[in-house]
């Protein structure tokens, strides 16, 4: 069964507009928790554009024990005022899971993964601390990268594909080639042990295709579109229709 992890920056993004505290990030937590999903994704940022520490820290205490918490970030961005750095937090709230993305901090979103060949090393302390501290870890990857066994040497368990390309390709109707890139990808992942998930950009329109492509897909992180159609379906019935896509 793959886990829906629904990701709450955009709750933080409609709050932070107003500068006050609706709409509130724990209440959306757990709207998606009494629907069903399995999981809830955060992704601070160091410039704080949306999920701030204290929301870190506010949906740790309400999740522990009862679904999985996954936290994504770049974990050589630098600690900035109240921001103190992916892996200070992580040590602090102990998620689930430590998802780990190459962000640098001009970017809008995220827009590409590690390249496992380059990155090993600098990555190596990074996740045997993360793994020292009980999280799971995670390397956001592009489809078709490689490196999956050096990455499961050092401690790595997942690898999330960054669907960002998939979404693209589906909406232009060519979405064959992509997704053949990303179902070779997560073969050859899961052929050196790692466990695969996904995320960036995907909806109610293409995610079925997806996961009917990606045999064993452990979970999805799915934020901006879910988000989104909740405006017009409310955020139960949304996260529900999701839950029902992962059959
Ligand atoms: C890594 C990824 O694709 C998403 O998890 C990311 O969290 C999106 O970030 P924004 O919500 O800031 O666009
Ligand atoms: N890791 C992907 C994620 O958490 C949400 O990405 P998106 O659905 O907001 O594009």
């Amino acid at each position: 069964m793959t886990l829906l992890s629904v990701n709450l920056n955009k709750i933080a993004v409609l709050r932070n507009s107003r500068g006050d505290t609706e709409p509130d990030i724990t209440r959306a937590a757990q709207t998606c928790i009494e629907a069903g999903c399995g999981g809830i994704t955060v992704h601070p940022r160091p410039d704080q554009r949306h999920v701030r520490p204290d929301d870190v820290r506010a949906l740790a205490a309400m999740l522990r024990g009862r679904v999985e918490y996954n936290i994504e970030g770049n974990p050589f961005a630098d600690a900035r005022g109240s921001y103190p750095g992916l892996i200070a937090l992580a040590r602090e709230v102990r998620p689930t899971q430590v998802t780990l993305v190459p962000d640098s901090d001009g970017q809008i979103t995220s827009d590409h993964g590690f390249e496992l060949e380059r990155d090993i090393d600098t990555l190596r302390p990074i996740v045997a601390e993360l793994r020292h501290i009980g999280c799971r870890v995670s390397l956001f990857v592009d489809s078709g990268a490689t490196g999956f066994e050096a990455a499961v040497a050092i401690g790595v368990q997942r690898i999330e594909i960054y669907t960002g390309p998939y979404a693209h390709a589906f909406a232009e109707g060519r979405v064959h080639e992509e997704l053949e890139r990303c179902a070779d990808t997560a073969r050859r992942a899961q052929h050196a042990g790692l466990a695969v998930n996904a995320g960036h950009d995907l909806s109610q329109a293409n995610l079925g295709t997806f996961k009917a492509a990606i045999p064993g897909l452990a979970e999805v992180s799915i934020g901006h579109a879910l988000i989104g159609e909740a405006l017009y379906e409310g955020l139960s019935t949304t996260v529900r229709n999701y839950l029902q896509i992962l059959r």
